[in-house]
């Protein structure tokens, strides 16, 4: 018997904070005609997946790690279904490793630090992006970064490094400042707003500006929505775990069809715009078309489509997220609005920040560490998807099956973050952030697939936290229930609805 209690702990050691034992006061519902779908056309793993996981299962005696009880048929589809987040904090309090069913596939959620540098470093090279995760978003991201492997995504990776280069990064500063000014222009003191807009706005204008060298203001709200479409449309085939063929004429195809289509044309008039000026301005974009050309090694029309996609979605939604939890946990914890004003008062003493202002905002970078802790936007990290048998914490994961590491799970581990709910940048003040364990801080993920963005990332929001803790106060209304949204990303709800107060305004008042 392979140890099955290894890395068990006891389930009421992890801090749930989601109603008891990880059960999510809301739930959430898809549309039923697709789930019915779903029972008669569950998807079977592909031929060669079959065959091996038979054989694995022939040669070596499966011993499964605990893990939720699921059905017959759908294993644990209808509990995933029901409640993602909720979901993955029950299976985490089984153990370090525990098991679970998508349909017929053995899937595992491995939740000790050393077990998930195991599988994003170690093993990384056996343990590539699922087949399954890959066949969902392909439609969507085609055959870019987020989802190749090996020396495809190798070679992809080498090709968009240099925009994310740290003396670039400082470039980008003076964009992330300037579109962050410009937005608050329009703002209020007194006015109400939807701080996920706002946000949004800022995170489209940045990744567009820096990396593709172009004005996103008339697009904005058009990509917005074709996004959270595209997003909600695939995180659901996901909770099925099923891909729904492009060619089924169905009402979930027709707008999946047309969200792409227009974040598609987006990005493409984007080209456009670059092929009519011929400039090369250093940027990502500069750099794709200039390689770009069939038959002179350089990429064709559908890579640079899909490296146009993957930076264009990855980077923006992301940020914007973090920053909205990042303003409702400001304005709940007046100790930490108070070091933050003091912060961005003493360093940048009135004038507007810059990228070398960085490194001295240290607590606003605290603020933002935390805030990816406690609501890490890649909050499930890519399925990875063993290519041979592995072992793993004592156990066998055959070949085939599905690996899930959730940062948002970790994160909320006791054994490494003491009073995990609670929202502490003093955690990651320098020094005392060298007692993280290796491994439970993963919100860029790490390895060779760590984020190609979390550089750029870490200073758009720092950059954007103080250029508006500098000028305003930001206040969550009242009457809002907040429960994050397990979707592809993690998502607040849509519309979280602020009060800005000068900050001049707000102190004489006080
Ligand atoms: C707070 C903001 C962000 C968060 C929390 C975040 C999170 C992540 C995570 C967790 C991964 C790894 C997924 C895995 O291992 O399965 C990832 C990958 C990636 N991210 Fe980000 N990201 C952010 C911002 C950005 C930005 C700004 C960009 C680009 C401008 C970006 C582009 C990418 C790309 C292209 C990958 C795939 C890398 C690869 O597979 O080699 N991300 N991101």
């Amino acid at each position: 018997m392979v140890g099955l209690g290894d890395g068990r702990r006891p389930r009421s050691r992890l801090a749930l904070g989601r109603g008891p034992r990880g059960v999510a006061p809301h739930v959430q519902g898809g549309p039923p005609d697709i789930h019915a779908l779903h029972v008669l056309v569950l998807p079977a793993p592909d031929r060669d997946d079959r065959r091996t996981l038979k054989e694995s299962r022939d040669t070596v005696r499966i011993v499964y790690p605990p893990g939720p009880r699921g059905l017959p048929l759908v294993g644990n589809l209808h509990q995933i279904r029901k409640d993602k987040i909720a979901f993955m904090l029950e299976t985490a309090s089984h153990g370090d490793i525990a098991h679970f069913r998508l349909g017929p596939t053995d899937a595992y959620l491995v939740n000790h630090p050393d077990h998930i540098r195991d599988v994003l470093i170690e093993r990384s090279d056996v343990l590539p992006k699922d087949w399954l995760q890959r066949k969902i978003v392909s439609p969507f991201f085609g055959n870019g970064m987020l989802i190749t492997n090996g020396e495809e995504h190798a070679r992809q990776r080498r090709m968009a490094q240099p925009a994310f280069h740290p003396k670039r990064l400082d470039s980008y500063g003076r964009v992330f400042v300037e579109q962050t000014l410009h937005g608050i222009a329009g703002w209020r003191s007194g006015g109400e707003y939807e701080i996920d807009t706002e946000m949004l706005k800022m995170t489209i204008q940045n990744v567009c500006l820096t990396l593709f060298n172009a004005d996103a203001t008339d697009i904005v709200a058009r990509a917005a929505v074709a996004m959270t479409t595209i997003m909600d449309l695939l995180s659901m085939e996901f909770d099925l775990a099923l891909p729904i063929p492009m060619w089924l004429p169905t009402e979930h195809n027709r707008r999946k069809r047309e969200a792409i289509r227009e974040l598609d044309s987006i990005v493409m008039k984007f080209a456009e715009a670059w092929r009519k000026s011929g400039q090369d301005r250093g940027d990502l974009l500069s750099m794709l078309m200039l390689a770009h050309g069939e038959g002179r090694g350089g990429v064709t029309h559908d890579e640079l489509r899909d490296h146009l996609i993957v930076m264009f979605a990855a980077g923006h939604e992301t940020t914007a997220f973090t920053l909205v939890w990042a303003w409702v946990m400001i304005s709940q914890h007046p100790e930490v609005e108070a070091a933050l004003w003091e912060e961005v008062d003493r360093v940048l003493g009135g004038r507007p920040p810059t990228a070398e202002d960085v490194p001295q905002l240290v607590y606003t970078s605290m603020v933002v560490k935390e805030t990816l802790r406690l609501y890490p936007a890649g909050w499930i990290l890519s399925l990875r998807q063993p290519g041979e048998d592995i072992r793993l914490g004592g156990y066998t994961i055959p070949k085939g099956s599905r690996i899930f590491i959730s940062p948002y799970v970790t994160h909320r581990d006791p054994r490494y973050f003491s009073e995990p709910e609670r929202f502490r940048p003093e955690r990651f003040r320098p020094g005392l952030d060298q007692n993280i364990r290796r491994g439970s801080y993963i919100p860029f993920g790490i390895g060779p697939r760590v984020c190609i963005g979390n550089g750029f990332a870490m200073m758009e929001a720092v950059l954007i936290l103080a250029t508006v803790a500098q000028r305003y106060r930001v206040s969550l209304l009242p009457g809002q229930t907040l429960v994050p949204r397990g979707n592809l990303a993690l998502r607040p709800p849509p519309g979280v609805k602020v009060r800005v107060t000068e900050r001049l305004r707000s102190a004489a008042a006080a």
